[in-house]
């Protein structure tokens, strides 16, 4: 475990959430704790509810019993319905950043998205942007491009950079690593340490690796 993990009570939590979609339960009562600077892996076979648990922690999805805490505090609804400042605490970075964006934005909009959903003053939406787009490592140039004309790396590091935009108290990572080359995911992966040491932030790592996770992860919570 990290220096200062668990050390100040500050957790992400599931608490016996159980989840469903139409008839098919797929969480039962499941627990996960994700203290102040721990990175926590997640595994577990194809469909044993790992995204799920993912988007429940994420606030994009209410448990159908349970409930998720964040910072101690019990969260009763869902994105919009939870303050700004409560729900940017949490970010989460998905597998497929093709699927997470929109095509007509340029990479420095999509960065910048959650800025102005909360009122960011346009000036320093794009000062943080700048920030950001030189700790993932994205030049001006590919800033001004869409997503067609970049690559899933570089679209993949213009998500992460979204994900911290809020400076999130939280991060999970739902496969964020998969379909990046090696040096892009070594890069991603240093990036979120990083982000992590800075700002004693959770990570929560959903992956089929093991050898990442065992390289990565304080500890390993096993889905099936
Ligand atoms: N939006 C949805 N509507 C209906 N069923 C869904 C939906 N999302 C997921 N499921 C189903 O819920 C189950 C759990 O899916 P989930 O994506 O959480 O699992 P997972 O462990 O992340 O799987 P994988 O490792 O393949 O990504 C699967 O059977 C899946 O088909």
């Amino acid at each position: 475990m990290r220096r200062g993990a668990g050390v100040t009570g500050r957790a992400l939590a599931a608490s016996q959430v159980s989840a469903s979609y139409g008839s098919q339960r797929v969480l039962d009562r499941v627990d996960l704790h994700i203290a102040a600077g721990e990175t926590v892996g997640l595994s577990g076979p194809s469909g044993s509810g790992k995204s799920t648990l993912a988007r429940l922690l994420a606030l994009l999805h209410r448990p159908d019993s349970g409930h998720v805490s964040l910072d101690g505090t019990a969260v009763t609804g869902t994105r919009h319905q939870v303050p700004v400042a409560m729900r940017t605490r949490v970010a989460i970075l998905f597998q497929s950043p093709r699927a997470a964006t929109d095509p007509r934005l340029t990479l420095a909009d999509i960065i910048a998205e959650p800025l102005r959903a909360t009122g960011t003053p346009p000036e320093q939406a794009r000062e943080r942007t700048a920030e950001l787009a030189d700790t993932v490592g994205l030049t001006t140039d590919l800033l001004t491009r869409r997503p067609h004309a970049v690559s899933d790396g570089q679209l993949q590091r213009a998500c992460l950079a979204r994900s911290l935009v809020h400076r999130p108290a939280y991060l999970l990572c739902d496969e964020a690593t998969a379909m990046l080359d090696a040096s892009t995911q070594a890069h991603v992966a240093a990036v979120i340490g990083e982000y992590q040491r800075r700002h004693s932030a959770g990570v929560l790592v959903i992956s089929h690796d093991a050898a990442l996770l065992a390289r990565w992860a304080d500890r390993v919570v096993d889905l099936s």
